[in-house]
C-alpha cells in the first residue's frame, strides 16, 4: 500500500512521525515537514502503528540532499525496483540538519523518558538561548563519509552484503562509503567469501592494514585461494576464522591481535611508556576513527579528578578511560577497571600490568556494583541497553563526587539519568557528539554531581 503523508518530527530510531486515518505511521528516509509518498513496509489492520519507507518526495524540505551512498538512497533504490541497504538512514539530510535533528531527538527523549527538561538546566555546554547542539567531530566533512573503523558484513553469493532495515535479505555491496578509505582500498568487495556466514572488518587506527574476522560453519568450504590472496594484498594484515559460536578455528594469516593508539599513554611504575593497546580485533573499540581521542578529551574537560585521586571505570573495554584516569590520578592514585568480556578485560590486564595502582576486574558491572569502594569519580560507558538500577545504586553507594556517563543510546541514557536524579544526583554537564554521521545514532557524555 502506498500512502501520501505529510510527516512530523523525527523520532528516536530514524523515522519521522506521521498520521494516516488516525493511526501513527513511522516513516523512514523523510525529513520533518515534507510531503512524501511512502510504501507501507509493516502494517496490518490490527497493528497499533505502521512503518513506511519514502519512495518519492512531493514537497521536499530545504534540508534534503542527494544521498551520498547510492545503495542506501531510498529514492534511487525504489526507483530501480530495489530496497535501500540500512546503515545510513540520515544520508538524505544535509549534515548541519542531521546534527540539529539529533539534538532535538536527544532533548525530546530525555524529556519523554527521563522527565528532564534540558532548557530548564544551567549547563555550560548549552547555547546562548539554552539550546542543545550536537558537536561535529574534527576532520569530518559535509558528506559524513569514511569514519567507521569497524564494519560487519553478511555474505551473499560470495560477496560482502548488508541488509535493508528490518530485513533478513542481504544485498551485495559495491562499496561501504561510511567505512574508512582503507576498507575500499583493500579490494575486498571483489573477493569471493563463499562458505562464510559473515565477515567483520577492522581498520586499526582508521588506517589499516585490515583485520578480517570470517565466521563460518565449516572452514573447509571457504575458497582455497583466500590465504594467498590476503598474503598478496598489503592492505590486509590478518584473517581470523571463527565458528558462529565465536570459537577460534585458526589464524589464517597474520597476527591474532591488532594495535590501537591510546589518546593518553600508560606510564608503568618503573617509567616504561605504552602508547597503544593490543587487543583482539573482535573486541570492543570505539568505531569512529576520532572517537577515542574526542571522548577522552570530553571526559577530561568535565572531570575534577586529580593526583592521588580514586576512580572507577565501569564497562571499561580494553581500558580507554582507565588509561585516562590512571594518567590523571598518577602513581599515588587508584583506578578500578571493570569489564565483562574476557578478551577485552585480558587486554586491559596486560596494558596495566606494570601499574600497581590500577586494578582490572573481569566481571559484570551489576555483579560487583554493591561492592564498589568509595571513589572520587565513576565513569560508566555501558552498551546500548544502559546500566540499570542495580548498577546505579551501587555507584551511588560508592559515594563519588562525580559520575560521568558516556552513552550511545538516548533512550537508555534518559531512563538511567532519571534513576540517578531519583537517587539525589543532578545533571551538571552534557555534550552530544556526532560520532555516527549519516545515521540516526549519536553519542553523549553527561556529568552528574550530588544535589
Ligand atoms: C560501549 S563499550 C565501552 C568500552 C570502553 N569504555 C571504550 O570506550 O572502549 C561497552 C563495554 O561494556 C562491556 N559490557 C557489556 N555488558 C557489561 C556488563 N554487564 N558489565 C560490564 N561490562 C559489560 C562490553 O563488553 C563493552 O566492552
Amino acid at each position: 500500500m502506498i500512502l501520501t503523508l505529510t510527516v512530523g518530527p523525527m523520532s528516536h530510531g530514524g523515522h519521522c512521525v506521521a498520521r494516516h486515518e488516525g493511526r501513527v505511521v513511522f516513516v523512514r528516509h523523510a525529513v520533518p515537514g515534507e510531503t512524501v509518498r511512502a510504501v507501507v513496509t509493516d502494517g496490518g489492520e490490527k497493528a497499533r502503528f505502521w512503518r513506511a519507507d519514502t519512495i518519492d518526495v512531493l514537497e521536499p524540505s530545504d534540508h534534503r540532499r542527494r544521498h551520498p551512498w547510492k545503495q542506501a538512497d531510498a529514492l534511487r533504490a525504489y526507483n530501480h525496483g530495489q530496497v535501500p541497504v540500512g546503515g545510513a538512514d540520515y544520508g538524505h539530510i544535509t549534515d548541519v540538519h542531521q546534527r540539529r535533528l539529533k539534538a532535538h531527538v536527544f532533548r525530546d527523549t530525555l524529556q519523554r523518558i527521563g522527565g528532564i527538561d534540558i532548557s530548564a538546566l544551567d549547563l555550560p555546554e548549552l547555547g546562548p538561548e539554552g539550546e542543545l547542539t550536537t558537536r561535529q567531530l574534527p576532520g569530518a566533512d559535509a558528506s559524513g563519509m569514511h569514519w567507521r573503523t569497524r564494519v560487519s558484513f553478511g555474505v551473499v553469493e560470495g560477496s560482502l552484503g548488508m541488509k535493508p532495515h528490518r530485513s533478513h535479505d542481504l544485498i551485495p555491496l559495491r562499496a561501504m562509503p561510511l567505512a574508512v578509505e582503507a576498507v575500499g582500498a583493500s579490494g575486498i568487495f571483489t573477493w569471493d567469501f563463499s562458505g562464510a556466514a559473515s565477515v567483520d572488518v577492522v581498520a586499526p587506527g582508521g588506517e589499516g592494514p585490515l583485520s578480517l574476522i570470517i565466521t563460518t560453519e565449516d572452514p573447509s568450504r571457504l575458497p582455497k585461494g583466500l590465504q594467498k590472496l590476503a598474503e598478496e594484498t598489503p592492505e590486509v594484515a590478518s584473517i581470523l576464522l571463527r565458528s558462529p559460536e565465536g570459537q577460534d578455528y585458526q589464524v589464517l594469516t597474520g597476527e591474532r591481535e591488532i594495535t590501537e593508539e591510546l589518546p593518553v599513554p600508560v606510564v608503568g611504575d618503573s617509567g616504561d611508556i605504552q602508547e597503544s593497546v593490543q587487543l583482539a580485533p573482535e573486541g570492543f573499540w570505539q568505531i569512529h576513527r576520532r572517537a577515542p581521542e574526542q571522548l577522552v578529551s570530553t571526559v577530561d574537560r568535565m572531570a575534577k579528578l586529580g593526583t592521588g585521586g580514586t576512580a572507577i571505570d565501569l564497562y571499561a573495554g580494553a581500558g580507554l578511560f582507565t588509561a585516562w584516569a590512571a594518567h590523571r590520578v598518577g602513581h599515588s592514585g587508584q583506578v578500578l577497571s571493570v569489564e565483562a568480556a574476557e578478551g577485552s578485560s585480558a587486554a586491559a590486564e596486560r596494558l596495566f600490568a606494570a601499574r600497581a595502582g590500577v586494578e582490572v576486574v573481569c566481571a559484570a558491572a551489576e555483579k560487583i556494583a554493591r561492592r564498589l569502594e568509595r571513589s572520587d569519580l565513576v565513569v560508566l560507558d555501558p552498551p546500548r541497553t544502559g546500566a540499570y538500577r542495580k548498577v546505579l545504586e551501587g555507584i551511588d553507594q560508592a559515594g563519588p563526587g562525580q559520575i560521568i556517563y558516556v552513552s550511545c543510546d538516548p533512550a537508555s541514557f534518559a531512563r538511567d539519568a532519571k534513576g540517578l536524579l531519583q537517587l539525589g544526583w543532578q545533571l551538571r554537564g552534557l555534550e552530544v557528539l556526532d560520532m555516527y554521521p549519516n545515521t540516526h545514532h549519536m553519542e553523549s557524555v553527561a556529568l552528574f554531581e550530588r544535589r
